[in-house]
């Protein structure tokens, strides 16, 4: 068997009285185009920062393609490409700025760092704004420039927390297609969305994330058992248990 693109075994992490990872278990199949989906509060993000080296997990281990990522984070971490949640980030650079110096991060010679980076800018619609500092960037201009850092030093595995969120769809049409290409090429992309619609069309494998734990994984269409993801994820994690009417909206 392949080595899997990311292998994650009884992870867990708690903050004080919440357990926000319950001790998970996950493989992600290399070349696969991975959907991480849960409701709020899941645990996908906490899962996800642990998975990239971002957390240290209370208990539990990572390997990206075979590499124990706590272990030997200097040999794990180049595979990854991560565009965290909340991207925090140097945000009194310009955006052509910030590319360059996550390239140079990677050890890139400043040919190559000049030539990806004007490849990245124009792919995402950033050209006209490379100029611009970041502190001055839409939400979705930022989630695009997190993406450009995360793919600029051409790594093997992808992690992104919703990509796509607060992107317009020309540029999430842009998106799209660097993805599908990077999974064409031999490359893992894990992300997570709240966007059931996007999950369908874009992964070919699915985990739903509930209370902390891996409720169900695997290929779409079994996850998806024949229903669609969406009517599948309600049943898993269950629907709004309070559902009010607010009555109080209603001007007649
Ligand atoms: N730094 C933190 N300190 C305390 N609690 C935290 C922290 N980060 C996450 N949590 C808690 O852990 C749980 C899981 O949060 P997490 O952000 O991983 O969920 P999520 O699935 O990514 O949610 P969302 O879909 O809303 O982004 C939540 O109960 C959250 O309140």
């Amino acid at each position: 068997m392949t080595v899997p693109a990311l292998s994650i075994r009884a992870l867990v992490k708690r903050f004080g009285e919440t357990t926000a990872v319950a001790g998970v278990d996950l493989d992600i199949p290399a070349g696969s185009f991975y959907g991480v989906v849960g409701p709020n509060g899941a645990g996908k993000t906490t899962m996800l920062s642990m998975a990239t080296g971002l957390l240290e997990p209370d208990h539990g281990t990572v390997s990206v393609l075979g590499v124990d990522l706590w272990g030997h984070p200097a040999q794990a971490k180049p595979l990854l490409g991560v565009l965290p949640d909340g991207l925090h980030t140097f945000d009194r650079l310009t955006g052509a700025e910030l590319i360059s110096y996550a390239a140079r991060l990677r050890g890139l010679d400043r040919e190559t760092v000049r030539a990806r980076r004007d490849d990245l800018l124009a792919a995402l619609d950033l050209a006209e704004a490379g100029s611009t500092l970041v502190m001055d960037y839409s939400a979705g201009m930022t989630k695009k420039i997190g993406l450009a850092c995360a793919l600029v030093h051409a790594p093997r595995v992808l992690v992104l927390d919703e990509p796509f969120e607060a992107v317009d769809p020309v540029s999430a049409g842009a998106i799209r297609r660097i993805l599908a290409a990077f999974v064409a090429g031999g490359g893992t992309v894990i992300m997570s969305s709240h966007v059931m619609a996007l999950v369908e069309r874009l992964c070919d494998h699915v985990a739903i994330v509930g209370d902390g734990r891996i409720l169900a994984s695997g290929p779409l269409a079994h996850v998806s058992g024949g229903s669609d993801l969406e009517r599948r994820f309600v049943e898993l994690v269950g629907d709004v248990q309070d559902q009010r009417d607010l009555t109080w909206l209603q001007r007649s």
